[in-house]
Order: structure tokens, then sequence, then C-alpha cells
């Protein structure tokens, strides 16, 4: 299952997910210049990236806005970037949260669960209801599949509407949309213990995060919030369970941090992978392996 092979990554190479929220401000000039067309400045930054960091990693994220932001072009950038993640046998989340009636969904599944944007896993809004999650399941159900369910977010409003307190237990909304996921994704566990339907959780709230990470202890999640928004290895940290169960993005953190040197635009990627490194470390000395 895609949960398994996950899983063994992370054991491999621990849980940082590069994000590549690629947007044109955020690559350098002197590459820019090189190409003539935005997909292949958008691929060619995230190849370099790519070859610079995938001996670090298990997986990679891309948010499509990033790219749909750019067009056609932008969006031949994202299928290019996906298909040589694939080709060098990298796991792969496509950051699209979706979430519409069933009819729609199904088309969603098809357009990135196969063809020009197949991915591995991607990310889903459920807000619409669970029924919106059912075209979803026979991809998952394949075993080849697998869905990261927004549930608590990273961003200062996820208070608005997941942090309100429902009937009939008077508890966060989100430990509602979290049960029930728990409950669905029970049928699609791994020989891990985790289920291919998973959570996301933002790392930048703690103070729910041992009793998220133990009420819903087979869920794997994709923790973001790291860096940027101010999450640390500390935070991050008390969603693992033994190291694993967890992947944390960062996506500008790592992608831009070449901006903080004098000859970053020459080894814009050198800096990726030393942002990685300083990342893995850091959680690493928090997550008790
Ligand atoms: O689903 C996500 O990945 C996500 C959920 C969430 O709660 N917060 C959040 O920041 N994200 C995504 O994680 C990435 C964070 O980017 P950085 O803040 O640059 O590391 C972006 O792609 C966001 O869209």
């Amino acid at each position: 299952m895609i949960i398994d092979r996950l899983f063994n990554e992370v054991e491999k190479k621990g849980n940082v997910c590069v994000g590549l929220d690629t947007h044109l401000d955020y690559i350098p000039v002197n590459l820019k210049e090189k190409y003539q067309d935005i997909d292949e400045v958008l691929f060619e930054f995230n190849k370099e990236i790519i070859d610079k960091t995938h001996d670090l990693v298990p997986v990679y994220k891309l948010q499509i806005a990033y790219y749909e932001a750019y067009g056609i072009k932008g969006l031949l950038g994202y299928k290019k970037t996906i298909e040589y993640l694939r080709s060098i046998k990298k796991i792969t989340i496509g950051d699209i949260k979706r979430g519409d009636i069933s009819s729609t969904a199904e088309m969603y599944a098809k357009a990135h669960f196969e063809g020009e944007f197949e991915v591995d896993f991607i990310t889903l809004n459920p807000y619409l209801g669970f029924d919106t999650l059912t075209p979803f399941l026979k991809y998952i159900e394949s075993g080849e599949k697998g869905v990261f369910v927004l549930l608590r977010t990273s961003n200062p409003g996820a208070k608005d509407i997941q942090y309100l307190k429902v009937s009939p237990k008077d508890e966060y909304l989100y430990y509602i949309i979290g049960d029930k996921l728990n409950e669905i994704g029970a049928k699609y566990r791994g020989s891990c213990g985790y289920s291919s339907i998973g959570a996301v959780v933002g790392g930048t709230h703690v103070e729910e995060a041992k009793e998220i990470r133990n009420r819903y202890k087979n869920m794997f999640f994709l923790i973001p919030g790291y860096g940027h928004q101010g999450a640390t290895g500390k935070d991050v940290s008390l969603y693992l369970n033994n190291g694993n169960g967890g992947i944390i993005n960062s996506s500008r953190g790592i992608i831009t941090a070449y901006k903080n040197y004098e000859d970053g635009n020459q080894r814009f990627a050198d800096y990726a992978r030393k942002a990685v490194l300083e990342m893995k470390e850091d959680i690493d000395s928090e997550r008790g392996v």
C-alpha cells in the first residue's frame, strides 16, 4: 500500500517533505533568463532542487495554485515535475485541496489519480461532507493511492470554523471530522498500522497536539507550518509517533533559502539542500528516535 511505502521511506530518510510551491519570484533571474517558456523555468528550478535533495527526503508536495496561476504553461511545469519525481521513484503529493459533490469529485479523482497529473497522494477539503470522499475510495482500495484530508489547518483563521464547539459532545468541529476519517480509514490500513486516509494537521498550533496524536493513533499526518509560518522542530515532533506517522512540509523555508546568501543565485539548490539538512537536524533532535 502507498502508506507503507511512505512509512518505510520515512524510516529511512526522516520526515521532511519538500514543498515545491514555485512562484516565479522565487526563481533566480539568471535561471529565468536561460529558458524561454514558463514551464521550462518552473521545471528546471524544481529539477535542480530535487536533484540536490532527493537522497535526504521521503516525499515532495506541489501546491497546484503556484502552477495554475501561470496558466497552461504553468500546469505543464507541474506535470513535468511530477513526472520527473515519479521517474526517480519519489513519492508525490498533489496539494489540490478539492472537495465537491460526488459526480464532480469523481472527475477530480480521475484528474489527479490518473492521466497527466497523476500523483500518489492528494489533499482534500472535507467541509462539503463525507460523501465527497467516496469517489476517491476505489483508488485508495487499489492500494496505489492515498489522501490527506484537512483536519486542523496551520493558518490563524483555523480558529474561525474548525474550533467551533459542536454537539453532541460539545467538542471542536475538527474532532468530528477526525473521528469520521478514522472510522472510514480503518478499512485502508497498511501493514505499518497507518491508514492511506491521512489528515492535515498544522504544526503551528501545539495546544492539542498530544491529544490529536493519541486520539488518532492509526492516522498518518501531513504537518505543514514549519519555518515560514513559525512552527519549530519541537512543535511538529509532538505530532509524530516514535519518529514516524507524519511528514513535515516546508516550502518557502527550503526553496527560497538561497536568498539569504550572497552567492545564492548561482547556488540556490545547494542552499535548499542545506535548509533540508538543518530542518532534519532540528526535527531529529526532537523526535525521539
Ligand atoms: O494542506 C497543506 O499542505 C496546508 C495545510 C495547512 O493547514 N497549511 C498549509 O500551509 N498548507 C500548505 O503547506 C504549504 C506551506 O508553505 P510554507 O509556509 O511556505 O512552508 C503551502 O503549500 C500551504 O498551502
